[in-house]
C-alpha cells in the first residue's frame, strides 16, 4: 500500500514521560497514529475507493500485490471523522463518531516516537504507569492498553509494497491473529474476504504476535492479561485453521497465539467490589494503573517471571487484592492461590482450575509474551465486533454486566468515551516509591511464583468448598469441644459462628490463632486460602481483609498483615483496633505477631529471632489505644506482663526447634525488653543509646497498642520479633536506614514462614484441647482479666458504647 497526499497526515501530539530511579521523571513529546485500517485507501492516481462498505474493489484489487500496489493510505481527520483528541498529555478516543463522511466505529491508535517509527518499549524490569477515566464506558464498551509486537517500522523497510509504514499505521498484529486486518505484509488481505458487519469483513490471513494486554476494561471489570505466541515477530497466519479462527477445540488452538490469554481479573476471582462504579477502584473517577514487569535476575536482561498490576486514586496506593483461584464445585479441585499478579503458575493454574486448554503453556508462557526486543503501545476503544462482543471483559462470571450483543451496544452508548492520560514508562520503583518498596524488597514475598518455585511447601489445597469429607468431619468435631463450652461463654462462640457464618458462608469454621505479619511478611506458606474476610466492626476496617487459611492436616488460622497488603499503612495509622476487634470477632484466642525489629545489643545480631516478654513504650499518644477510648465506659487493664507469658513460654520450645530444623543457624533469645518507638523516622544515635541505658534490647513501631489491645479483647499475644538491623547506638556504623533493615526482611520472612509452618498446628491442638492438655493454660491466662478491670455499671454509661465493646467483649456486654 502507497502513502496518500490528499489529506494531510497530522499526527496528534502527546505528552509522555521516561522515568528513572536516579533521575525522576523526563517528559517527551510524543504523538499518536491511527491504525491503517480505520483509514480511506484509494486509488493511487485517482479518487475511486479500494475498499468500501465492507467489500474490496475488484478491479483495483483483484489480487493481494497488485492491490498494494494500486492503492494509497490517506491521511486522517482525526478528531471530526474519528473522535480521537489529544491534549498536553492525554488522549481521547470516542466510541462512535458521526463524521462528514459517515458513522465511524471504534478506534486504534500507536503511540509514535516520530513520524515514521513507533515507539519502542522494552518491557523487562521496567514498568509502565497511567491515568485512565473509565467512567463513560459502559458494559460492552472496552477500552484497550495494550503492548504488541509489531515492526518499529510498521513493516515498511521488510515488505517490497508497503510504502505507507508506521507514518500511516500499518504492520497491526495481535494474539487473535485477527484476519479484518485489511493490509498485512505489504499486501491487500483480499483473498476470500467475507464481510462479518457493515463495514468489516475478513481475508484469508491473519496478523499474529504476542500481546500484553496492562489493560483491558470498562467502568464495570478490567482484565490485565498476558498472551503469548509461539513466534515472535509479527507473523501471517495462512488460513482460517491456522489462524485459530473455528470456535472449535480442534483448530482454535492450532494458531500459534494463546487467543484466551491469561488473565487477572479480579471479578473472575472473587472481588466483585474491587473494581467498579464505587468499589475500591472507584470507576467513577479517575484511577492509575502501574504494571511492573519483573525479572528473574532484577535486570533488564533477566526473563519475566511476573506481572505485577496496582491501581492509585486520589493518591491511595491500592494494590491488587490476593485471590484464590475457585474452580468450580463440581470440578472437586480445591483452590489454587493466593495470587495477586500473573506468573506462569499463576496461568497454568487459572487454566486448569476452569478447565481451558492450557494454550498459555503450550506457546510458551511469559517467555513468549514479553521478549527483550521491544513491544508497541496500543490504545483502543471497541465494542469487539470482530470477538462477537466484549462478554470476555464484562458479564458472565468476568463481571456484572448482563448479556448484551455488540450491535445494541453501539446504538445504546454511542457516547462512550475514554481518556488515558500521564503515561510514563521507566525503571521499576521510578515513579512510585512505595512500588520500588516492593519491587526491590517484597516483591518476592508477594510473588506466589516464588513462592511456588520454592518447591515442595506449596501444597494443592484441601478446600472447605470441595467437601471434603474429612475437613467436615473435623469440623463437626470441633463444634463440640467441652473445654471451650467451660472456658468461653456459649452466647459468645454462638455470636462469633454466626458472624464466621455470614462472613465466610459455612458454619462453625473454627479459627483460634491469628497471625499478624509485619513488614516482609505479607502471606504465609504451605497454607490454601479458604477465604477472604473484611469484617467491619465499630473501629473499622482491618489494615486489610483478613485471609482465612487452611494448613495440610485442614486446621484453619486467620492470617493478616499489620501495614496491609501492599503495606499501606504507615505505624502510626494501622488499625489497630480494628485488627484485634476482627480477630476477635472471628473466634481467634491467640494471636502471634511477627515485626521487623532493631537490635540494641551486640549479641542479638540481624536475622536473630527473639521472643521478648517486656515492653517500653515510646508511642506518641497518636494512637488510639483502647477500646474504652472515646466511650462513657472506664477501664484499667493489666499490663504488667504485656505479653502472654504461658504462651510465650510455650513459644520457646517451639520456635526454637523449628529454627534448628530450618539449619540457617539463627539463633532465638527471650526474656528481652522491646521498645516501642512512634516512628515512623527511625530513632537519633542518642535516643538510641538511651534506649539500651533503660534496659531496651529491641526496637519497633508495632507492638503498640497492639498489644495492649489483645489484652483488653481478653486475647494471648505474643511477639516474635526478628532482628533486621542495629538501630543507630553503634558509633562506628552507619545509622539504621530502611535499605539496611530491607536486606534482612527477606531472610526473616522466610524463616517466620517456616516456623509458621512448623507450629500452627500444635498450637491449635494445644489451645484447642486446652482442658485436657499439659498446656491446659495457655489461654485461660488472659480469659477473665478485664472482669474485674472494667469500672462497675453506672447510670452515666451510655448503652450504645455498651453495645460497641459488646464486639469485643461480648462476655462483660453484651444480651443487655
Ligand atoms: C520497615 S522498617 C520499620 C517498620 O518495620 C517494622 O514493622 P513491623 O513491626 O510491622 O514488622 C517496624 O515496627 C516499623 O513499623
Ligand atoms: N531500627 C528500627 N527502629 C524501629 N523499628 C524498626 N524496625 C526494624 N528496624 C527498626
Amino acid at each position: 500500500q502507497q502513502s496518500g497526499t490528499l489529506i494531510p497526515e497530522f499526527h496528534p501530539p502527546i505528552t509522555t514521560k521516561y522515568c528513572t530511579n536516579a533521575g525522576g521523571c523526563t517528559a517527551q513529546s510524543r504523538s499518536v497514529v491511527l491504525d491503517s485500517n480505520w483509514r480511506w485507501a484509494h486509488t493511487v492516481s485517482g479518487f475511486t475507493s479500494c475498499y468500501a462498505g465492507n467489500t474490496w474493489d475488484a478491479t483495483v484489487c483483484p489480487e493481494p500485490v497488485m492491490c498494494a500496489q494500486n492503492c494509497a493510505l490517506e491521511g486522517a481527520d482525526y478528531a471530526a471523522t474519528y473522535g480521537i483528541t489529544t491534549s498536553s498529555d492525554a488522549v481521547r478516543l470516542n466510541f462512535v463518531t458521526v463524521g462528514p463522511s459517515g458513522t465511524n466505529v471504534g478506534s486504534r491508535v500507536f503511540l509514535m516516537a516520530d513520524a515514521n517509527h513507533y515507539q519502542i518499549f522494552k518491557l523487562p524490569n521496567k514498568e509502565i504507569s497511567f491515568d485512565v477515566d473509565v467512567s463513560e464506558l459502559p458494559c460492552g464498551v472496552v477500552a484497550g492498553m495494550y503492548f504488541v509486537d509489531m515492526q518499529a517500522d510498521g513493516g515498511l523497510s521488510g515488505f517490497a509494497d508497503n510504502n505507507a509504514g508506521a507514518r500511516f499505521g500499518t504492520g497491526y498484529c495481535d494474539s487473535q491473529c485477527p484476519r479484518n486486518v485489511k493490509w498485512l505484509n505489504g499486501e491487500g488481505n483480499t483473498l476470500g474476504w467475507t464481510p462479518y458487519s457493515e463495514t468489516d469483513g475478513k481475508g484469508r490471513y491473519g496478523s499474529c504476535c504476542q500481546e500484553m494486554d496492562i489493560f483491558q476494561g470498562n467502568a464495570y471489570s478490567s482484565i490485565g492479561a498476558a498472551h503469548p505466541c509461539s513466534s515472535s515477530n509479527q507473523y501471517r497466519c495462512q488460513d482460517e485453521i491456522e489462524c485459530g479462527e473455528r470456535y472449535d477445540y480442534t483448530y482454535a488452538y492450532e494458531n500459534p497465539c494463546d487467543k484466551d490469554g491469561c488473565e487477572f481479573n479480579t471479578y473472575r476471582l472473587g472481588n466483585p467490589s474491587f473494581f467498579g462504579p464505587g468499589g475500591t477502584v472507584d470507576t467513577n473517577h479517575k484511577f492509575t494503573v502501574t504494571t511492573q514487569f519483573i525479572t528473574d535476575t532484577g535486570e533488564d536482561d533477566g526473563d519475566v517471571v511476573e506481572i505485577r498490576r496496582s491501581y492509585k486514586q486520589n493518591d491511595n496506593d491500592i494494590p491488587v487484592p490476593f485471590s484464590s483461584i475457585v474452580p468450580p464445585p463440581e470440578s472437586g479441585m480445591g483452590t489454587f492461590g493466593p495470587y495477586e499478579s500473573i506468573t506462569n503458575n499463576y496461568c497454568a493454574d487459572l487454566k486448569q482450575a476452569f478447565g481451558e486448554v492450557p494454550a498459555f503453556t503450550y506457546v510458551g508462557g511469559l517467555d513468549n509474551t514479553i521478549t527483550p526486543s521491544g513491544r508497541v503501545l496500543v490504545m483502543s476503544i471497541s465494542n469487539d465486533y470482530y470477538n462477537r462482543d466484549a462478554t470476555w471483559l464484562d458479564s458472565g462470571a468476568h463481571g456484572p454486566c448482563p448479556a448484551y450483543n455488540a450491535d445494541d451496544v453501539e446504538l445504546e452508548s454511542p457516547s462512550a468515551r475514554v481518556v488515558f492520560s500521564n503515561i510514563r514508562f521507566g525503571e521499576i520503583g521510578s515513579d512510585d516509591e512505595q512500588l520500588k518498596f516492593f519491587a526491590l524488597s517484597a516483591a518476592d514475598d508477594l510473588s506466589p511464583s516464588i513462592v511456588a518455585g520454592r518447591g515442595d511447601q506449596w501444597e494443592l489445597p484441601t478446600s472447605l468448598f470441595t467437601s471434603n469429607k474429612r475437613a467436615r468431619h473435623e469440623e463437626e468435631h470441633h463444634q463440640q469441644p467441652q473445654s471451650h463450652q467451660d472456658v468461653f461463654g456459649i452466647r459468645e462462640r454462638q455470636a462469633n459462628a454466626h458472624r464466621l457464618h455470614d462472613l465466610l458462608g459455612i458454619d462453625m469454621v473454627i479459627v483460634l490463632i491469628g497471625v499478624i505479619g509485619g513488614s516482609g511478611l505479607y502471606h504465609l506458606d504451605n497454607l490454601s486460602i479458604v477465604k477472604e474476610v473484611n469484617p467491619e466492626t465499630p473501629w473499622g476496617f482491618p489494615s486489610s481483609p483478613i485471609i482465612i487459611c487452611a494448613l495440610p492436616s485442614g486446621t484453619k488460622v486467620a492470617f493478616l498483615a499489620r501495614h496491609g497488603q501492599g503495606h499501606i499503612h504507615a505505624p502510626s495509622a494501622v488499625p489497630a483496633r480494628a485488627n484485634i476487634a476482627a480477630f476477635k470477632s472471628l473466634g481467634v484466642r491467640a494471636i502471634l505477631a511477627f515485626s521487623a525489629v532493631g537490635s540494641l545489643r551486640e549479641e542479638i545480631s540481624p536475622g536473630s529471632f527473639v521472643l521478648p516478654s517486656q515492653i517500653i513504650d515510646r508511642t506518641k499518644g497518636v494512637r488510639p489505644a483502647s477500646f474504652f477510648e472515646g466511650t462513657s465506659i472506664v477501664a484499667h487493664a493489666a499490663f504488667g506482663d504485656p505479653f502472654s507469658n504461658k504462651l510465650v513460654h510455650w513459644l520457646e520450645s517451639r520456635v526454637q526447634k523449628a529454627l534448628d530444623a530450618e539449619g540457617r543457624g539463627v539463633q532465638l533469645f527471650t526474656g528481652k525488653t522491646i521498645v516501642c518507638m512512634e516512628g515512623p523516622q527511625f530513632s537519633t544515635r542518642a535516643e538510641s543509646v538511651m534506649y539500651r541505658q533503660w534496659g531496651g534490647d529491641l526496637i519497633n513501631m508495632s507492638v503498640l497498642p497492639e498489644a495492649k489491645l489483645a489484652r483488653e479483647a481478653e486475647l494471648s499475644y505474643a511477639l516474635v520479633a526478628t532482628a533486621t538491623d542495629y538501630d543507630s547506638w553503634r558509633p562506628q556504623s552507619e545509622a539504621v536506614t530502611a535499605m539496611e533493615v530491607f536486606k534482612t526482611l527477606q531472610a526473616n520472612a522466610d524463616t517466620s514462614r517456616h516456623v509458621c509452618a512448623t507450629i500452627l498446628d500444635e498450637l491449635h491442638e494445644a489451645i484447642d484441647n486446652n482442658a485436657a492438655s499439659e498446656d491446659a493454660d495457655i489461654l485461660c491466662e488472659e480469659v477473665g482479666s478485664m472482669k474485674f478491670s472494667i469500672m462497675p455499671r453506672s447510670a452515666k454509661q451510655n448503652p450504645q458504647d455498651r453495645e460497641k465493646l459488646a464486639y469485643v467483649l461480648p462476655e462483660y456486654f453484651s444480651g443487655e
